[in-house]
This record gives structure tokens, C-alpha cells and sequence, in this order.
């Protein structure tokens, strides 16, 4: 698929434009085609004006005769050859053709690119009629969807069986459709019938009803309207009876009838006040809404790294602690755009939708819930990849021999990686075990653009976040020195909202770092 790696994405242009132009060289031939009917057309009409006005004078000459049996006869069957030459078919079959080379996208791209949209909408709380006129955080370049256009959200939302989101695109569709008078993109009767049906799944019966008759309203005879009405008038005749047997005290329990409120919930100031469900941790913190409480923050400094390396010393790096305990560092200008580029281009070939391993089955496969492309650059495969290992290596004064190749990542639309850890847990027995190198001890993650909005790599556990910024890096040890997991380092990578997000990871392992680290008896000792 294209959507889930945006410079996967920047081939589209070509090949639309490549699609305009077959569709342009179809418009020819059939307007050559017309042209050419014309021509028999007035070719035919002038001999047999001739052949009307004198008929009998006409047909006495044998040639004339002739010709008008060779007209009928033969003639007459190139014309229905030419009208019936199907230039139509013609250029669907050289788009199929094409259509693997040109990367054209197909019903999962749309899907996948629909639901980024919603989730963007959800995570980042984007009012639908401000994504429907493509206001979103001031971006450029924006261009407003037609009802039709939010129709296809809608769909798509119904599709995932996600009917508030249904209810909400088709809304929108409704208000745009009455202020496109002169050009309709989508069709009332359908955007009514979802909105009507969606309104019913979330539980508000009259709410369907009501815009089920104004469906019926404006099409009477709406094949499927006539049917919901009913259905919906008896599921409410269904409900008032309920509601009159628990009055009369007929049934014991008592049945909740008002699915369709939703609890709301605010936003605690700090995270040491009452904890939000993960979920709404990840995504305040992605809204920047929730940081490091006030009394941690304190302590937090910034300084230049050092450690035994020389290499600190003749060129200082400049460092931002973000979290103490677990320790979460951000190191800045780290790696030169040249880097950066070089690795870009080394990666962009070999990208592929990055997997996760199905904690069950020790499988990998693609899931909804990482939405990136990835690749592996090798040591030794350029002096540039060499270099940057290095670096990780003196920063962090740990052994990379035993580390994973340089992964490079590039996220696609609302591209994103929700809460995880990067070690394995100890039920995950199968994890790294082929590696034989022990487990994740530390991650060191590049930043390898800047993100214009979106983006964050989230800590909910502990309320940190590190916002992308081209040629910082993260680090942090995932394992305490006891070796076990530290369950603070949970994380995430927040969806991407405008901007391409590319940064490369090196997860270091256990094996070799026993002098670099030594282990501890204690969690941290
Ligand atoms: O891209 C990010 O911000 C974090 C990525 C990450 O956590 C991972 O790939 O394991
Ligand atoms: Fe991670």
C-alpha cells in the first residue's frame, strides 16, 4: 500500500498526470471518431439528396445503381464498425495495464487514507468542518471537500462499523450539499439514510425517525426509507412500553434507555492528579496538552554530554534531560543534513510497511496500529551509515556490536505507532531469542526532519514527550539494571498531523555492554 509512507506518496503526481494524459489521448479518438462519423455522415447525405431528387433518372444509370447497393451493403458496415469501436474499454485496459508500474492506488490506500483522516480528526480533536475546508492548524495549500468528498469519509467511517464518525462526515456532507445548488456531488436520499441509520446505532431512535421523514420528505418514495421508518417507529413503540412497565414497576431492573450520552472527560492539570485511561494520556500528551509536572520539570537540566570519549571534547554535543527516572535524554544537532540525506536516500528504495510481532504467535505482521515503512541499512553498506553508529556509540559509551542494523522510518498519512515497549516482555520468550544478543537494553532514535505539526514521540507513563526537531536524537534504557523491563519507558509515536516524519532507530542489545553497564542486584544499583 502507498498511504502508510508519505514518500511513498510523492510519485501520485506523475501518475495522474500520466493518467490525464491517457485520458486525454482516449478524448481524441473519440472526438477522431466523431469527426470521422461526420465525414460519412455528410459524404452519404449529399448522394442521397441527389438520389431522393431524381430518383428514377437516377438509378437508370447502372454505375449510379451501383452505388447505391455498394453504399448500403458495404458502406453502411465500416460506419457501424466505427460507431461501435470502443475507445472507452481501450483505456481502462491500458490503465490496467499500466496500473502496477504507475502505483496507482487502490480501495485499501482509500481506506487507510480515510481512517488517518479520522484519526487525525480524533487525536488532534479537529472540528469536521474546519478538515472540510482544509483548515488544519493554519496549514497551506488548502482545499475544501465537496459534499461528495465527505460523503466518501462517511462511507468509509460506516465501512469501519465507526458510526459516530459516519453520523459526523455525513452531517457535514448534508450542510455542503445545500450550498452546492448549482453542482451536486453526492446524492441527498443516500447521505440521509446513513445519517439516519448511524443516528440509530448510537442509540438515538428519534433522532433517526426524524431524519428518516425528512428523508421521506424530500424523496416520498425512498426504497429503503419507507422500510427504516417503520422499523424505527416500532423499536421506539418497543421502548415507550419498557419504560411504562418499569414505571409500573413490572421489571426489576433498570434499563439505562439514553445510550447516546457520552461521558466527557477534562484534562487533570498535572499526571500525578487522577490518572486518564492510556488512550487519553497518549492523546492529550500528542495535543501537548499534558508535559512533565512542574515539580519534576525542576529538576531537568541541560549540559553538554560527556563521558570517556574524546570525541565529546573536541566536538560538544549539547544535551536537554527531558525525564530523570527512567532517564530520558534529548541530544541536539547530531546528525548533519548531509547525514541525513544520505541515509534518506540509501532507505527510500527498500522501505516496506513496518510489522509487529503478534505477541501469540511470535509472528510478524502489519497492523493498523503502527502505520509507517521501514528499512534496514547494514554496517559497512555506506561510510555514512558507519559514521552515525559511531556516534551512537560515543554518546551513549555502549557497544553496538551486538546492536540492530539502523532502522529508518518513514510514517505515512496520520502515521503513527501506538503505546508500546521496545523490549520483550518475559512472557515474549520468542522475541529476540534467534538474535542471541539478550534483550533491548536501550533505544537511540534520530530525528531526521523537522514534523510542522504532530508528531511527538509520547512517554504516557510518565508524561514526557519528545518533539521532533531534524538532527536531535532520543535516548533512554529500556531495561533497569537489574535487567528487568522498566514499564515507565511505555511509548509512542503520536500520528503524523501536517509534515513528513522520517527518523532512524538503533536498538541496542544486552550482550556486550556488561562493562559499559554493569548489572545491578536492585532495579537501579
Ligand atoms: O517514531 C517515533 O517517534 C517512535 C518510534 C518507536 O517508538 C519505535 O519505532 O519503536
Ligand atoms: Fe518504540
Amino acid at each position: 500500500e502507498i498511504f502508510t509512507a508519505l514518500v511513498d506518496m510523492e510519485h501520485l503526481a506523475y501518475t495522474e498526470r500520466e493518467l490525464l494524459g491517457m485520458l486525454d489521448r482516449a478524448i481524441q479518438a473519440e472526438e477522431q471518431k466523431i469527426q470521422t462519423l461526420k465525414k460519412y455522415m455528410e459524404q452519404y447525405q449529399r448522394v442521397n439528396r441527389e438520389l431522393v431528387d431524381n430518383q428514377e433518372a437516377y438509378l437508370h444509370n447502372p454505375v449510379n445503381a451501383y452505388l447505391v447497393v455498394k453504399r448500403l451493403a458495404a458502406d453502411w458496415k465500416i460506419v457501424q464498425g466505427v460507431i461501435t469501436e470502443n475507445v472507452g474499454s481501450k483505456f481502462v485496459e491500458n490503465i490496467t495495464q499500466v496500473s502496477e508500474s504507475l502505483r496507482i492506488p487502490d480501495d485499501e490506500d482509500l481506506n487507510g487514507a480515510a481512517m488517518a483522516l479520522i484519526r487525525l480528526q480524533d487525536t488532534y480533536r479537529l472540528n469536521t468542518a474546519d478538515i472540510a475546508s482544509g483548515e488544519i492548524q493554519g496549514s497551506r495549500l488548502k482545499r475544501q471537500l465537496t459534499a461528495g468528498d465527505c460523503f466518501e469519509l462517511g462511507r468509509q467511517s460506516y465501512n469501519n462499523a465507526d458510526f459516530k464518525h459516519t453520523a459526523l462526515w455525513m452531517e457535514e456532507a448534508w450542510k455542503i450539499w445545500r450550498s452546492e445548488s448549482d453542482e451536486r456531488t453526492a446524492p441527498l436520499g443516500d447521505i440521509l439514510e446513513y445519517l439516519a441509520f448511524s443516528t440509530y446505532k448510537m442509540g438515538d431512535v428519534e433522532g433517526a425517525l426524524r431524519l428518516t421523514n425528512q428523508l421521506l420528505d424530500e424523496e416520498p418514495g425512498h426504497p429503503r426509507g419507507v422500510g427504516n421508518k417503520a422499523y424505527y417507529e416500532q423499536e421506539l413503540a418497543k421502548q415507550a412500553s419498557t419504560v411504562r412497565r418499569q414505571r409500573k414497576g413490572e421489571t426489576g431492573e433498570e434499563e439505562d434507555l439514553d445510550v447516546s450520552v457520552r461521558e466527557g472527560y477534562t484534562v487533570p492539570e498535572s499526571t500525578e492528579e487522577a490518572r486518564l485511561p492510556e488512550r487519553d494520556m497518549y492523546e492529550a500528551m500528542c495535543r501537548g496538552e499534558i508535559t512533565v509536572p512542574p515539580s519534576k520539570a525542576r529538576k531537568l537540566k541541560c549540559y553538554y554530554a560527556h563521558n570517556s570519549a574524546p570525541f565529546l571534547l573536541l566536538q560538544p554535543i549539547r544535551a536537554e534531560d527531558l525525564y530523570l527516572k527512567p532517564h530520558l535524554v534529548m541530544y541536539h544537532d547530531v546528525m548533519y543534513d548531509s547525514e541525513i540525506e544520505a541515509i534518506k536516500q540509501l532507505a527510500s528504495p527498500r522501505l516496506a510497511r513496518a510489522t509487529v510481532q503478534n505477541s501469540k504467535t511470535g509472528q510478524l505482521e502489519t497492523a493498523s496500529y503502527r502505520i509507517s515503512k521501514s528499512a534496514w541499512l547494514k554496517q559497512g553498506e555506506h561510510p555514512l551509515v558507519d559514521q552515525v553508529n559511531r556516534r551512537v556509540a560515543q554518546l551513549t559509551g555502549l557497544n553496538l556490536d551486538t546492536a540492530e542494523e539502523l532502522q529508518v522510518v518513514n510514517y505515512g498519512m496520520g502515521g503513527h505507532y501506538e503505546p508500546h515497549f521496545d523490549f520483550a516482555r518475559k512472557e515474549e520468550t520468542n522475541a529476540f531469542k534467534s538474535l542471541g544478543t539478550g534483550n533491548r537494553i536501550a533505544t537511540f532514535i534520530f530525528y531526521m526532519s523537522d514534523v510542522e505539526a504532530g508528531g511527538a514521540t509520547v512517554f504516557p507513563e510518565i508524561g514526557a514527550a519528545v518533539w521532533p526537531r531534524k538532527g536531535s536524537a532520543a535516548f533512554w534504557y529500556n531495561l533497569h539494571r537489574s535487567g528487568e523491563g522498566d514499564y515507565d519507558t511505555r511509548h509512542a509515536a503520536c500520528p503524523v498531523l501536517i509534515g513528513s516524519k522520517w527518523v532512524s532507530n538503533k536498538w541496542i542489545h544486552e550482550i556486550g555492554q556488561e562493562f559499559a553497564r554493569p548489572c545491578g542486584l536492585t532495579p537501579d544499583e
